[in-house]
This record gives C-alpha cells, sequence and structure tokens, in this order.
C-alpha cells in the first residue's frame, strides 16, 4: 500500500534527449523533483529551458521518433512511468493524470460538438451508459462555470470563445477525475481578466476533487497565485526547489533572483524599468557541462565552475538549490 502522504508523482534525475541531425541533445538533464498530494507544484522558466519537454516526459507524449527518455525514473502511485508498457499508459493518461495546453485547439477536434467530446473521453475509459455519460458531461460543464451549459454540449469548438474553449478543456481533462493534472501555459494565450478565472477556476476544482497539479508557466505571478511549492528551471535543469513563500521571500540563485526583478511590482515609482535578465537561454546544443547561468549572471566564472555541474543541494530545510558558488548567495 502507498502511504497516503507519499508524494503522488517523484521524479528521479530525468534526462530526456532529442535525436537532431546534428547528433543528440539533451533538453532535461537529470531533473528531480516530489509533487505532494493534493497540492501544487510549479515549474518557472524562461522559454526553452525544458518545461514542456518535462512534463511531455511525464506522460510519455515526447515527439516521436526522435524525443527519448534517456535516463531516471518517474513513479506514479508506485508505478515506473518510463518503463510502463504503453498499453498502460495509454491507460493512464487522460484516466489517472491528464494535461491541458496553452492551446485548446490542439486538444479539442474541431469538427465535434463539445458534448460528443466529452463523452468519448469517458467512454475511452469505461463502458458507462448513456444517460450518464450525459449527465457527467453536463455536471463537468457546470463544474468549469459554462453559462449555458446544456446549450454549450451541442456547439462546436468553433462557436466558443478563448475563454470558453479553455474551460471544455479542462472540462475533459477533468472528466475522469485525474489524479494529477499537468497544465502546461493555462492561461498564456488568454488576455488578463479571463486567465484570472481559469487561474482561479483550476485553484477551486484542485480543492474540490482533492487533485495533485503541476503547473507550468514563465510567469512567477501566476505561480504566486496558485502554487505551493515551486521548481525554477534554467537551461534543462532544476536551479531552485522552495515553497512559494519561501522562493519568493529568500530566493537563493541569481536566475531565480533575476526572474523576480523581472516582475513589475506595485510600489515601484512609475515609468521605472524593469530589470530584464540580459541575454537568452541558450539553446540545446550551447549548454555547457558547469552553471549554465554564468554568462547571463554578469560574473566571473572559473573555468572549474563552468566545467563541472554544480551539487544540487538542500541549503535551508526543504529549499534546495544548485548550488554555484557565484551565482547562489
Ligand atoms: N522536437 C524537438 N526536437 C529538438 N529539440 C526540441 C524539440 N522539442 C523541444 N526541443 C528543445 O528542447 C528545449 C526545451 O524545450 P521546451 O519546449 O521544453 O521549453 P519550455 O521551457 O517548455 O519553453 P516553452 O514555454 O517555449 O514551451 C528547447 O531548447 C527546444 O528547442
Amino acid at each position: 500500500m502507498m502511504s497516503s502522504t507519499a508524494p503522488i508523482l517523484q521524479v528521479h534525475d530525468l534526462v530526456t534527449a532529442f535525436d537532431t541531425d546534428a547528433g543528440r541533445m539533451t533538453a532535461v538533464d537529470g531533473v528531480s523533483f516530489d509533487v505532494p498530494r493534493g497540492k501544487t507544484l510549479g515549474i518557472v522558466g524562461e522559454s526553452g529551458c525544458g518545461k514542456s519537454v518535462t512534463a511531455f516526459s511525464i506522460t510519455r507524449l515526447l515527439p516521436q521518433p526522435h524525443g527519448k527518455i534517456l535516463g531516471g525514473r518517474i513513479e506514479f502511485e508506485g508505478k515506473d512511468l518510463v518503463t510502463l508498457p504503453h498499453e498502460d499508459m495509454r491507460n493512464l493518461r487522460g484516466n489517472d493524470i491528464s494535461m491541458i495546453f496553452q492551446e485548446p485547439m490542439t486538444a479539442l477536434n474541431p469538427v465535434q460538438t463539445v458534448g460528443k467530446q466529452l463523452a468519448e473521453a469517458i467512454l475511452l475509459h469505461e463502458d458507462a451508459n448513456l444517460d450518464t455519460v450525459r449527465a457527467r458531461c453536463l455536471e463537468m460543464m457546470k463544474k468549469v462555470r459554462i453559462p449555458a451549459a446544456e446549450q454549450r454540449l451541442n456547439e462546436y469548438p468553433h462557436q466558443l470563445s478563448g475563454g470558453m474553449r479553455q474551460r471544455v478543456m479542462i472540462a475533459m481533462a477533468l472528466i475522469n477525475t485525474p489524479k494529477l493534472l499537468i497544465a502546461d501555459e493555462p492561461t498564456t494565450a488568454l488576455d488578463v481578466t479571463v486567465q484570472a478565472q481559469i487561474l482561479d477556476l483550476i485553484k477551486d476544482l484542485q480543492s474540490d476533487l482533492g487533485m495533485s497539479v503541476i503547473l507550468i508557466t514563465h510567469d512567477l505571478g501566476v505561480i504566486a497565485e496558485v502554487c505551493d511549492e515551486v521548481a525554477v528551471m534554467y537551461a534543462g535543469r532544476i536551479v531552485e526547489r522552495a515553497s512559494v513563500y519561501d522562493l519568493f521571500a529568500n530566493p537563493r540563485h541569481a536566475y531565480t533572483r533575476g526572474l523576480l526583478d523581472s516582475i513589475p511590482k506595485l510600489d515601484s515609482t512609475p515609468k521605472t524599468k524593469l530589470k530584464a535578465i540580459p541575454g537568452n537561454v541558450p539553446s540545446i546544443a550551447d549548454f555547457k557541462p558547469g552553471c549554465r547561468f554564468a554568462e547571463r549572471s554578469g560574473r566571473e566564472h572559473t573555468l572549474q565552475e563552468l566545467g563541472t555541474r554544480p551539487a544540487f543541494v538542500e541549503i535551508a530545510p526543504n529549499h534546495l538549490v544548485e548550488n554555484c558558488p557565484v551565482c547562489v548567495s
């Protein structure tokens, strides 16, 4: 029996790579984190840091044939998802683990009504009678607060606004009451008021259904709003992991500090320029063995620091950091 306090998901030293024309490139390079039961873990970092590749490794939806998990374990309820047979993984997806994306149209079928798609999501995993299926679809549409839910079931995705489509995708993801929801930039494409509504919805549904959530975002504001714990990713690695409170109160890695400094503050003088982190995330072809934030940190690193991966250490209780002596203070 799994203890009910054990994390729902434990990722140990995950390594995921792509075979490209220029050779094998490691996008996720030894990443470890836990998702506590009934809590939300945020994964934050700029575009290209490996957040989505981490999510697609967990759900085993990496682009084929080029994407490969090369090492590590992904333990979900006592099973290692890295080695789980394809058939079992298919059963798990959409049932125990569900995923939502930035762009709902990639997950919704444009030529099927919303009701039919929701019903199919149920029938893929169980033999329920049609009255039960219909009742569950309607209940879920109401749970995600879609007005005139009954009528919307007969509509096609293009008849809905972006925010409503995102609600339908959430309804589809949650229809089989998954234990873990992975939300990859679920609000990035929406305008701010709709963003806030969708985040509130995810938060409410999470406590209502007792799910665990991984929320992927480049926006620390979103993390502050919804997450309990946070993992900061940079260039294929996690550079810092802590509770949201500790991360905001006491960020230790220069990259985390840079991300925090780039959030607009309510109390800053009007027209103050935000401090952007100079430069860009390196492409996977240019990942270095040592501290990968070195060239953007503005601080001199020794050859040793550039050449050797810093240890990932618990710098304070439950607060872990990739301990580059230059970038961590
Ligand atoms: N199919 C692929 N083939 C080769 N490289 C890829 C492929 N998919 C992603 N990558 C590379 O893997 C790295 C991580 O990408 P990933 O999409 O996980 O980043 P991300 O942090 O989720 O950013 P975004 O928010 O832009 O999705 C990037 O450098 C990206 O170019």
